[in-house]
């Protein structure tokens, strides 16, 4: 009892230290960067395509890093921190990353080690992703988050509910038939399934991309992972939102959280309320992600401004709860759902009586009647959620902790048994931020009250409203509403 105690006082301050000193405070919220102007004057020029010189990142910050670690270490916060910082920073120790990380090797370096080891000559069965084959490199990753994905680390079930015909995916068949070979050559009936897939080592893929194809327009945020641009693709025309790593990745222990990121992105992007991504690549070592521009900022950036009232905050819950519907029905949560995190497109609502009028101001005084009509227009504002680096999947959850401000307390506590409420949670807390009731605590006493079912009313609010949030915030996350029962209420 006592250790629970100890453990509960420990918790809010695993952040709290961190926050302690003002770099810190930095690395637990993302940063809007207003630029200026994002109006850019583009002189139309034929595209060249001779290699410019790759941009060098200066090293401007480092962060800490939380991650999952074995119930064994879960009344030890400290010992967390101190396997986080073996792997910080040690981008050129890959015998630390191969101990600690042994599921995560490439074949490539597996192989290498192998050699340089002598451990053996015949080569033995080794799970798919670690397979050494002579002049075997790995030339692809298997995303985690696909449901093929999802049905190829589960070969039984796959077999004999769908059989083997009548798997179309050639991902799913390639899977299978090297499991197949596997199992043919070495009958090594031990071998566990459920492994990572193999990886494609960042520092292989290298490909200078970011100069020559995109125009860098702006600096719009610096969150504790990456530094986002606003940039303009040479060729299509489009304005892009691309994330840049702030430390090189490849080979460091960040290199998986990146990967995460695209992955989940590349799983998650159909959805009018997640930000849509582009591509991604890896250059000088740190990885790129090229999505959506959202023009109207973050919803961090818009509540320093100002508290949304309760018709703004039922369409921004609209929005939010439609976005984690789409990502929990794929059996994956966010897992850092927060203000810095939601970022707002903002349309004109043309509607025909006003495309009628701009029409004929056209006609009759050029383009100036339409800007002057286009700045009375009322915007439509959709909410997307962005930064999907923590995403992971409920069936195989690997939880790197979020934002503490925003998280609930079963997380604290590795209880990872419910993990779509823990997303209803943050979005409680959001929504309750975004109506006033921020800025929301890192840790203390007010942080134990919002987590003990003590969230306060804000007067601004209707009694409806106020219960939905403190029914979000519930201690208990059984009690807290799905993503879809939100649309429910009443
Ligand atoms: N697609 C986008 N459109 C517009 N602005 C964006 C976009 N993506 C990110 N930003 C801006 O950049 C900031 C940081 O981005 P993001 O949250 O993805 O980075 P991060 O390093 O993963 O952050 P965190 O500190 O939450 O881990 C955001 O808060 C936002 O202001
Ligand atoms: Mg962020």
């Amino acid at each position: 009892m006592h250790e629970m105690e100890a453990f509960r006082k420990l918790q809010p301050e695993r952040k709290q230290d961190a926050d302690s000193s003002q770099e810190q405070i930095e690395l637990n919220s993302s940063v809007e960067m207003r630029s200026p102007s994002p109006v850019c004057h583009i002189q139309p020029r034929k595209l060249r395509f001779a290699s410019p010189p790759i941009d060098e990142e200066p090293q401007k910050r480092s962060s800490p890093i939380h991650t999952r670690s074995s119930a064994a270490a879960a009344v030890s916060p400290p010992y967390r921190k101190v396997r986080a910082l073996r792997l910080f920073d040690t981008p050129a120790t890959p015998k630390t990353i191969l101990q600690k990380s042994r599921n995560h090797l490439s074949a490539a370096v597996a192989a290498d080690v192998a050699r340089k080891n002598q451990i053996e000559e015949r080569p033995r069965s080794l799970p798919l992703h670690n397979r050494v084959k002579d002049n075997f490199q790995p030339q692809w990753n298997v995303n985690p988050f696909t449901p093929d994905s999802f049905l190829a680390r589960n070969k039984k079930r796959c077999r004999t509910q769908f059989g083997r015909d009548n798997l179309s995916n050639r991902s799913l068949q390639i899977f299978l038939n090297s499991e197949e070979e596997k199992d043919d050559g070495e009958g090594d009936e031990n071998v566990e399934l459920v492994q990572a897939p193999k990886r494609l080592a960042l520092q292989d893929t290298n490909i200078s991309r970011y100069q020559k194809e995109f125009l860098e327009i702006s600096l719009i945020g610096i969150g504790e992972f990456g530094l986002v641009y606003q940039c303009l693709n040479r060729l299509d025309g489009c304005v892009y939102a691309i994330k840049k790593s702030i430390k090189p990745v490849a080979g460091s222990f960040f290199e998986k959280r990146a990967l995460n990121e695209v992955w989940a992105h590349a799983v998650l992007g159909k959805h009018d309320n997640v930000v849509r991504y582009y591509s991604a690549w890896a250059e000088d070592n740190h990885m790129l992600i090229q999505n959506e521009y959202c023009n109207g900022g973050s919803l961090q950036s818009l509540i320093q401004k100002r508290c949304l009232v309760e018709s703004e905050l039922k369409i921004l819950l609209l929005h939010v709860a439609e976005g984690l519907r789409y990502i929990h029905s794929n059996d994956l949560v966010h897992m850092d759902l927060k203000s810095g995190n939601i970022f707002l497109t903002k349309m004109p609502s043309l509607h025909k009586s006003n495309t009628l009028t701009m029409a004929k101001e056209f006609y009759e005084d050029g383009m100036d009647g339409i800007y002057e009509e286009l700045s009375n227009t009322e915007c439509i504002t959709t909410y997307k959620i962005g930064d999907l680096g923590h995403v992971t999947s409920v069936k195989e959850p690997h939880v790197e902790e979020g934002d503490c401000r925003y998280l609930p307390f079963e997380i604290l506590q590795e209880d990872f048994s419910n993990l779509f409420k823990a997303d209803i949670f943050s979005l409680g807390m959001t929504l309750f931020e975004a109506a006033g009731g921020g800025p929301l605590p890192k840790n203390g006493p007010e942080w134990q009250k919002l987590r003990n079912g003590e969230v306060p009313n804000l007067p601004t609010l209707s009694t409806e409203f106020n219960e939905l949030i403190q029914l979000m915030t519930h201690p208990d996350p059984e009690k807290r509403p799905s993503s879809t029962s939100i649309f429910n209420h009443p």
